[in-house]
């Protein structure tokens, strides 16, 4: 299932794809009326015939789902639903790596109880050391990482990395890949399935903003029968990636290795940014907690503290 604007797209059983779906009725049963989007690519759904073609009867239950803040209608927005891996796409320019970024996603992942991990795309380009040093201390945190050629980097430079390596991993399993406006997400589908624009439809508009190629809201879904019926949920690139929707307990328990402190702060709804006896603050002085992540926690908490006020 995938689609906007409550119009579906759908792969029933069989395989076969059912364009131009419609929602029965006004509220989807299964669903509450307060989210931003009833369904969203990887979800699953029963259909009923009718005169006029089918509709869509009810989601069924989800067995996870990958949000994130949609800005405009301030809403936590569902972006995928029933994945098993969700990977942050990111590359070392062009655009440039953003290490809050990717730990935004992480941190998503973990409050939806996903597994995660980082694909460093681009990986043609030089990768600076700051940007090595985020992905070691990711990696530390036991993190998968791949580095991709994708799209026509690696046909010139018949190169592909890690590539086939994460199309085995993949393999039969639902991913979700979310990153910044042209890491190569599309790139890396196609590469994977090169007929996925044929099976998808081609349902994404692109146009050029600046440097970047950006798609225009709609998701997309490909298939590929010969990887086990792996799917992969191609996201549109977003600029920035907030949490808004969390508060700040729920933040610090998404970066993994704050956990094992977080029962022991003094003060009930710690926000382990200026409480005294706070494990994570002291953690942090011990080296148990690394600067770099402490100080991404530290924004994130004080966009949401700010966004309260
Ligand atoms: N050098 C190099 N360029 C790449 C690689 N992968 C993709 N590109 C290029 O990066 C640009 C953006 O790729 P897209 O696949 O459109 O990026 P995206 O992440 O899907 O972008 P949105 O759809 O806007 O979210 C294109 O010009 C690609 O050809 C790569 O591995 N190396
Ligand atoms: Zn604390």
């Amino acid at each position: 299932m995938w689609g906007a604007n409550n119009i579906y797209s759908l792969r029933t059983p069989g395989g076969d794809i059912r364009e131009n779906v419609r929602i029965k009725g006004k509220i989807l049963p299964g669903t509450d009326p307060s989210e931003a989007n009833p369904l969203a690519p990887g979800d699953l759904v029963t259909l009923v015939e009718e005169e006029g073609g089918v509709r869509i009867l009810e989601r069924q239950e989800r067995r996870n789902v990958v949000h994130r803040w949609n800005r405009k209608r301030r809403k936590m927005q569902a972006i995928a639903a029933n994945v098993d891996t969700v990977f942050v796409v990111a590359a070392p320019e062009d655009p440039p790596y953003r290490p809050n970024f990717v730990d935004r996603v992480l941190v998503m992942a973990e409050f939806a109880g996903i597994p995660a991990a980082v694909i460093l795309n681009k990986a043609d380009k030089e990768t600076p050391p700051e940007v090595a040093h985020h992905l070691a201390i990711l990696k530390g945190l036991g993190y998968p990482l791949y580095r991709t050629i994708a799209g026509d980097a690696a046909r010139r430079l018949r190169r592909e990395e890690d590539l086939p390596s994460f199309r085995r991993d993949t393999a039969g399993t639902v991913s979700v890949l979310v990153g910044r406006s042209g890491v190569g997400k599309s790139s890396l589908v196609n590469s994977l399935i090169p007929e996925a624009k044929l099976t998808t439809g081609d349902t994404s508009t692109k146009y050029q903003r600046g440097r970047h190629t950006t798609t225009l809201a709609k998701q997309v879904i490909s298939l590929d029968p010969r990887a086990g019926g792996a799917m992969y949920i191609d996201t549109p690139g977003v600029r920035e990636f907030d949490l808004l929707g969390y508060d700040c307990n729920e933040i610090a328990a998404g970066y993994r290795e704050f956990l094992p402190f977080l029962p022991h702060c003094r003060m009930p709804g710690c926000t382990h940014l200026h409480e005294p006896d706070c494990s994570v603050l002291a953690a942090l002085a011990e080296g148990e907690i690394t600067r770099e992540r402490y100080e991404s926690y530290q924004r994130l908490a004080l966009n949401i503290l700010e966004e309260r006020h």
